[in-house]
């Protein structure tokens, strides 16, 4: 799996570091609450687990399986729910987690849809931001790191259902996927 991976954008070391830095940060500012965690699956689950065991106020976990990609590198435009949730948000503090904002169009979706659903309030946590492939206008609450305009993968983020148990960030090396990119 290793070498198929061009180069490293972020380390292990840096998102551990950024997960107990986040974690602490969202302890503080939910203190006296008790939030509502939805971690967007599939990509969000290992951000989402080393985040929330960072915290030491009680939070309660749910997810979402919302899909615009396909098994593709470009999305689609159309989100639609596969698995939606199993608690009522009216009143909830959400706390979205996400492992990518890029087009943006996961996102406004979710959050469009939290507001239809009377969240109390809604805040955005992504491990990466790719401006670049925003076309939507949307921004987090809470960001890891920004990456390049360029296709990633590891720790959640997949090509073709592969590389998301790599621990780090990374690009692929173009034989991988064809140079087609
Ligand atoms: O800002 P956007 O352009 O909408 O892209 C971001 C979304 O794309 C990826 O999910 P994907 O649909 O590939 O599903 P997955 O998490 O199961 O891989 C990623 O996990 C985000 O949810
Ligand atoms: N794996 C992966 N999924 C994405 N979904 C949106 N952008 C990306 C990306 O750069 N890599």
């Amino acid at each position: 799996m290793h070498n198929e991976i061009e180069k490293t954008l972020i380390t292990e070391e840096d998102i551990q570091q950024k997960c107990q830095e986040i974690g602490e940060q969202l302890s503080k500012e939910y203190e006296g609450k008790f939030p509502l965690a939805v971690g967007v699956l599939k990509g969000a689950l290992p951000f989402m687990s080393d985040v929330l065991r960072k915290m030491d106020i009680h939070v309660e976990m749910d997810f979402m399986d919302v899909s615009s990609y396909g098994n593709e590198m470009r999305s689609s435009g159309e989100v639609k729910i596969v698995k939606d949730l199993d608690t009522k948000v009216e009143g909830r503090d959400v706390i979205i987690i996400e492992d990518i904002i890029d087009s943006g169009l996961t996102l406004s979706y979710l959050v469009d849809l939290f507001k239809y659903r009377k969240a109390n309030s809604i805040k955005i946590v992504t491990l990466l931001d790719k401006p670049e492939g925003r076309t939507v206008d949307i921004k987090a609450d809470i960001t890891g790191f920004s990456v390049p305009n360029e296709f990633v993968v590891g720790y959640g983020l997949d090509y073709q259902e592969k590389f998301r148990n790599l621990p780090y960030i990374g690009v692929l090396k173009p034989e991988v996927y064809g140079g087609d990119n």
